[in-house]
């Protein structure tokens, strides 16, 4: 495998694609064993870029034959880690704190949220699921206890430096942040911003230059 650092962003965005492609073609589909043609095809990425990607981590896939598909789609859940569950806290009971707790697709990616916090006393001790919300007093223990290397901040933007800062002092190592503003954290903190309404506007925006074109 290459030096970490040399492997493009693009390249490990585009690993959880495949992983998810691969887990589909064997949960659904029975497929077993596919070519880089095939799986770029699915993802409407060139097989070219599907066989470069790989290369970086080292040799897959056999010549003229394609890949294994359950070998291959082991392979990149180790590379991603996620052949082994994460846990995650989660900041914020609110409706998106609980629209992602209630999701399951996120276990098949190894994450899997323990705790959720907030500091709103008519949340804490209401159940998410099997989860029951607790006190962002406990944040410390709850991330020791649980060995905890993941926040997840889903509360207003104007409190969330505090939780990041809460998070980092608790011992997290990465964050996933949904809040609408940059946090800032030490450099050995890994930060995952999910800006949903800058992916929006960016729809809206080629929205309004078709319209604009049609007129
Ligand atoms: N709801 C969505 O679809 C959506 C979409 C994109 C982004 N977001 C962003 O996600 C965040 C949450 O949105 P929401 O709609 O779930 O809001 P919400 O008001 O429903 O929930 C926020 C929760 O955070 C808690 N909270 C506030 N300050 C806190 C603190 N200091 N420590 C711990 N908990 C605290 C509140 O008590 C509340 O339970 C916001 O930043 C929002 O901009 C939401």
């Amino acid at each position: 495998m290459k030096n970490i650092d040399s492997i493009p962003k693009a390249t490990i965005e585009r690993l959880p694609l495949y992983y998810r492609c691969l887990d589909k073609l064997l949960t659904f589909e029975n497929i077993e064993v596919i070519s880089s043609k095939e799986l770029g095809g699915r993802l409407g990425i060139p097989s070219t870029q599907v066989r470069k990607d790989l290369s970086y981590y080292g040799e897959f896939g056999r010549r003229g034959v394609g890949y294994d598909v359950h070998d291959l789609k082991k392979s990149i859940g180790k590379i991603l880690g996620v052949n082994k569950t994460w846990p995650a806290v989660l900041i914020g009971a609110g409706n998106l704190g609980r629209a992602l707790v209630n999701y399951e697709g996120f276990e098949k990616m190894g994450l899997k949220i323990t705790n959720v916090l907030d500091v709103d006393l008519d949340k804490i001790g209401n159940r998410i699921g099997p989860i029951t919300v607790e006190s962002m007093k406990d944040l410390d223990k709850v991330v020791e206890e649980g060995n905890i290397n993941l926040g997840i901040i889903t509360v207003p933007a104007s409190a969330a430096q505090e939780v990041a800062d809460k998070l980092v002092r608790a011992g997290i190592k990465a964050i996933w942040n949904f809040a609408p503003t940059r946090i800032v954290v030490p450099d050995e903190i890994v930060v995952r911003n999910e800006d949903l309404a800058v992916g929006i506007v960016s729809l809206i925006y080629h929205l309004s230059w078709q319209d604009k074109l049609d007129a």
